[in-house]
């Protein structure tokens, strides 16, 4: 099996993953996968496609300018410049971005302050912090209509193989080494964000202790 069916697979699973989690509304969201090193090549999924559909056409191979390497009249995602700045910058294998309704509600509540932290939940292991109230945090960036400016802010906060940011009022991107640990680091941060909200909500209804 070539490297970029290998590839392709990967990546098409993870999506069916995301598909049934009901992540991606409206056609919103875009993943990649890194199939070659040097040159850089990756697979990204075609613009403005329902990705919970599985066809021949979810993704097209990109160089490290995401620009398509081969013939084809399919788009790279609008946002493939992120993609490109997380590859040139990291040894990141993976890349995958959605909208949902609890990671927007928590960018637009931490937008001013330019990011949010959590600590004190058994999920932030996944991450890899093992100690008692390690704290995990996220910056949360403008939504910049122009995807060159989108991704020169967004690059200020790739320095790793493994990272995340969340977009105001978009949606978040997480990178890792691989597809497995993109995926995982995703499922915690969406965690984090759906307990985050509902705890905020029952202190509200004065369910919970306010602190
Ligand atoms: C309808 S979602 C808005 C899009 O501009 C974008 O934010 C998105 O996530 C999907 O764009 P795509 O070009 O399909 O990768
Ligand atoms: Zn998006």
């Amino acid at each position: 099996m070539s490297i970029v069916v290998k590839k392709w697979r990967e990546l098409a699973e993870v999506k069916a993953e995301l598909a049934a989690r009901d992540w991606f509304f409206a056609t919103s969201g875009n993943l990649s996968i890194k199939v070659t090193e040097d040159p850089l090549t990756f697979l990204v999924t075609a613009s403005g496609k329902d990705k919970r559909k599985q066809t021949e056409e979810d993704f097209l191979l990109v160089d490290a300018f995401g620009k398509p390497i081969e013939d084809t009249n399919l788009k790279p995602s609008a946002e493939t410049l992120l993609h490109v700045e997380i590859y040139n910058r990291t040894n990141a294998g993976c890349c995958l971005h959605v909208h949902t309704i609890d990671n927007n509600i928590i960018s637009e509540l931490y937008g001013d302050k330019g990011e949010v932290a959590f600590s004190g939940q058994e999920i932030i292991k996944a991450f890899g912090l093992w100690e008692e109230d390690a704290p995990v945090r996220i910056p949360i960036i403008p939504n910049y209509a122009h995807i060159p400016a989108l991704a020169k802010e967004f690059a200020k906060h790739v320095n790793g193989d493994a990272g995340a940011v969340l977009i105001r009022n978009h949606g978040i991107t997480v990178w890792g080494r691989d597809a497995f640990e993109a995926k995982k680091f995703l499922e915690a941060w969406e965690f984090l964000f759906s307990w985050h909200v509902k705890c905020l909500l029952l202190k509200q209804a004065a369910v919970l202790p306010v602190d």
